[in-house]
C-alpha cells in the first residue's frame, strides 16, 4: 500500500511510555523522524502537522476534522489505548488515513482500576483518608457496605467488562451482564447472568459501564434508568464520560436515589470544578484507568509495532477504520489484488456513464476467502480515472458509497472451468458491462470474459475494446486502419454472441493511445464503438 521513500515523520502529541516507543526508536529498516511535542493547543497542533506522516495520541489530543485537514501528508493515526472517540474517524476514512489502536494493552489496568474504584466507593476510602489528612479520626461517618453477595451489573461486556466480572466474582458478587453480542452460552461459560439494561438497573447494587462512547451509548444511563434502579445503588464509570448522563446522575445523588458514584471519566476533561465533584458521595480520578507502567508500555509497544508493520507491509494488526484481517487470511487473497484492481480499471474505461452499482462476484477457490480487500481493490480500479482521488483499502468503499455507488459482493463455489474467477459488473443508468479475470497457473492474470464473451487477454498495457457487428471484413478493415496509423496489434481476441451478431474484440496494442486518438475507426463499416483501455 505505502512505500516510504523519504523520512517518515512520526508526531507524538500525548505523553507515551519511552519503553513503549522503543520499537520505533530502535528499528533500523525505516527512516523514522520521531517528534515528541505534547500538551499542545489545537491551533498549535494544527500549525505543526502539515508534514506529519503518523500522528500518535492518547485521549488528551482531539484529532478532529480540522486537524486531519491540516495534516496533508498524514497516513496513519495511532491511538495508544482503546477509545477512539477523540478521533474523527469519518474525516480520517475519507482521506484514506488508517486509524489503529491498542485494544488489549490496557484491559487489565482498566479492570483493576474499576475494581479499585468500586471497593473505594463501597468503603469511602478517599473520603475517609481526606478527613484523616484534615486531622479528624472519624470512624462513624464512613461505615461502608460489603461487596460479597451484592449484585454487580456490567453494561458492555467486552474485554474490560469481562475482566471486571472475573474479579467481582472473586469478591463473591453475583454478576449480571449486558452486551448486544453476549450469548447465553458465553454468559454461562463466564459464570454471569445475561440480562437487559433494565434488568440490571432494577436488580443491581453496583452498576459499572464498559461500552465505547457511541451515539447509542451516549446517555444510556439516564434519569429513566435511575428511576428504576434500587434505592442506594452505586454506579461506576471508568469507560467514557457521557455514557452515564452527568446531570441526571447529579440529580439522582442529590435526591438520595444513588448512594455513590465512582468516576474516572467525564464528558469534558480535565473535569476540574465539575459539579459532580462537589458531592460527598462522589469519588473520582483524573482518567487514570490505563495509567499504569505496564499498560502504558504495552499500548505504546502495540501501536509502535503497527506503525512499523504498516510502512513495511501496508497492513496493520489493529485497524479501527478498515476490516481487520489476520495475516494468514490476507495472504490468501493478496495474489488477486492486482487482478481485482485491473478489472475495475478496465471496466471504468469501458463505461461511459456514472456507475450506480458495482457487483463483484467471486467464484471457485477465491470464494472461500475473506474477499473484502479484493472488493476494495476493484473499487480502487474504478476510481483510477478520477484524478487526485487517493483511494486505498481504508476509504475505497466509503468513497464509492459517498458518490452513490451501491456495492454488492456475491460468492459461488463453481467457477466454470477456472480455479478462481472474479467477475466485475458495473451498472449505470443505461448500460451494464462485465469483465471476468483469473490467475492462470504460472502465467499470471488474464481477462477471460468481456461482456459475457470468452477471451484470453493479459490485463496490461493498452487494450482496444471494440464493439462490432460480426460481418466479413470488419476485422481486416480495422487492422488495416490501425496499421496506417502505425498502431501495432500484439494480440487479438474476438468474442461474439452468434454468427453475424454483436461481437466484442479486444486488441492488445504496442502503442499507448487514447480513445480520442483512434475515434476514426468507428467510421469503418460494422465497427460500432471503440475504447482505448490503458491498464
Ligand atoms: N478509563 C480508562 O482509562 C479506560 C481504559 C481503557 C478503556 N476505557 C474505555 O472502556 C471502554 C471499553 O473498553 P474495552 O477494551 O472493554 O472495549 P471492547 O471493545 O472490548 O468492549 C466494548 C463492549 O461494548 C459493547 N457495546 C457496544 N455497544 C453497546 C451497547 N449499546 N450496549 C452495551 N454494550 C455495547 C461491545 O459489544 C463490546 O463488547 C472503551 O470506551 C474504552 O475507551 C477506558
Ligand atoms: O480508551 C482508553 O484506552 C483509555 O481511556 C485510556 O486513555 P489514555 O490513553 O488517555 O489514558
Amino acid at each position: 500500500m505505502t512505500v516510504a521513500t523519504k523520512a517518515i515523520n512520526v508526531f507524538i502529541a500525548d505523553p507515551l511510555s519511552e519503553d513503549g516507543i522503543a520499537p520505533l526508536r530502535q528499528q533500523t529498516g525505516l527512516d523514522l523522524n520521531i517528534i515528541v511535542d505534547t500538551g499542545l493547543t489545537q491551533d498549535e497542533l494544527i500549525s505543526k502537522i502539515a508534514d506529519v506522516d503518523v500522528l500518535l495520541v492518547r485521549s488528551q489530543t482531539t484529532v478532529n476534522r480540522e486537524v486531519i485537514q491540516a495534516a496533508t501528508n498524514l497516513k496513519l493515526i495511532g491511538r495508544a489505548g482503546v477509545g477512539v472517540d477523540n478521533i474523527d474517524l469519518t474525516a480520517a476514512t475519507e482521506r484514506g488515513i488508517i486509524v489503529v489502536n491498542a485494544p488489549d494493552g490496557n484491559t487489565n489496568s482498566a479492570a483493576e482500576h474499576t475494581i479499585a474504584m468500586m471497593t473505594s466507593l463501597a468503603r469511602h476510602i478517599p473520603q475517609a483518608f481526606n478527613t484523616l489528612q484534615n486531622g479528624k479520626w472519624d470512624r462513624k461517618s464512613y461505615v461502608g457496605v460489603e461487596l460479597k453477595n451484592k449484585t454487580l451489573g456490567v453494561v458492555g461486556f467486552g474485554r474490560i467488562g469481562v475482566e471486571v466480572a472475573y474479579r467481582a466474582k472473586g469478591s463473591r458478587m453475583n454478576v449480571l451482564a449486558y452486551d448486544p453480542f453476549l450469548t447465553e452460552e458465553r454468559a454461562q461459560e463466564l459464570g454471569v447472568t445475561k440480562a437487559t439494561v433494565d434488568e440490571i438497573c432494577e436488580q443491581a447494587d453496583f452498576i459499572t459501564v464498559h461500552t465505547p462512547l457511541l451515539p447509542e451509548t451516549r446517555n444510556m444511563i439516564n434519569k429513566d434508568k435511575f428511576a428504576i434502579m434500587k434505592d442506594g445503588v452505586r454506579v461506576i464509570n471508568c469507560a467514557r464520560g457521557g455514557i452515564i448522563n452527568e446531570d441526571d446522575l447529579y440529580d439522582a445523588i442529590v435526591a438520595g436515589k444513588v448512594a455513590g458514584a465512582a468516576l474516572d471519566v467525564f464528558i469534558e476533561e480535565p473535569a476540574v470544578g465539575h459539579k459532580l465533584l462537589t458531592l460527598p458521595q462522589v469519588i473520582a480520578t483524573p482518567h487514570l484507568g490505563a495509567s499504569t507502567i505496564e499498560a502504558q508500555e504495552s499500548v505504546a509497544v502495540d501501536v509502535s509495532n503497527d506503525i512499523i508493520k504498516f510502512f513495511n507491509t501496508g497492513t496493520v494488526t489493529s485497524p479501527v477504520n478498515m476490516p481487520s484481517i489476520p495475516k494468514e487470511k490476507l495472504a490468501q487473497v493478496e495474489p488477486f489484488f492486482a487482478l481485482a484492481e485491473q478489472l475495475g480499471k478496465f471496466l471504468i474505461q469501458v463505461t461511459g456513464e456514472a456507475v450506480k452499482e458495482l457487483n463483484v462476484s467471486y467464484a471457485g477457490e477465491v470464494a472461500n476467502y475473506d474477499v473484502r480487500p479484493l472488493t476494495a481493490n476493484a473499487i480502487k480500479g474504478l476510481f483510477s480515472t478520477k484524478q487526485g482521488t487517493h483511494v486505498n483499502d481504508v476509504n475505497a468503499r466509503y468513497l464509492a458509497e459517498q458518490i452513490g455507488i451501491q456495492i454488492n459482493e456475491h460468492k459461488t463455489t463453481t467457477a466454470k472451468g477456472f480455479t478462481s474467477l472474479i467477475t466485475i459488473e458495473v451498472k449505470t443508468e443505461n448500460e451494464t458491462h462485465t469483465v471476468s479475470g483469473t490467475l492462470l497457473n504460472g502465467l499470471g492474470a488474464r481477462i477471460v470474459k468481456v461482456e459475457g464473451f470468452g477471451v484470453d487477454v493479459k490485463p496490461e498495457g493498452t487494450i482496444l475494446y471494440v464493439k462490432n457487428t460480426d460481418k466479413p471484413g470488419a476485422i481486416g478493415r480495422l487492422a488495416t486502419k490501425l496499421a496506417e496509423k502505425e498502431i501495432n496489434i500484439a494480440t487479438m481476441q474476438v468474442g461474439r454472441s452468434e454468427v453475424g451478431g454483436q461481437a466484442v474484440m479486444l486488441l492488445s496494442v504496442d502503442n499507448a493511445v487514447a480513445t480520442e486518438d483512434i475515434a476514426y475507426v468507428t467510421e469503418l463499416e460494422n465497427i460500432d464503438e471503440v475504447k482505448a483501455i490503458n491498464l
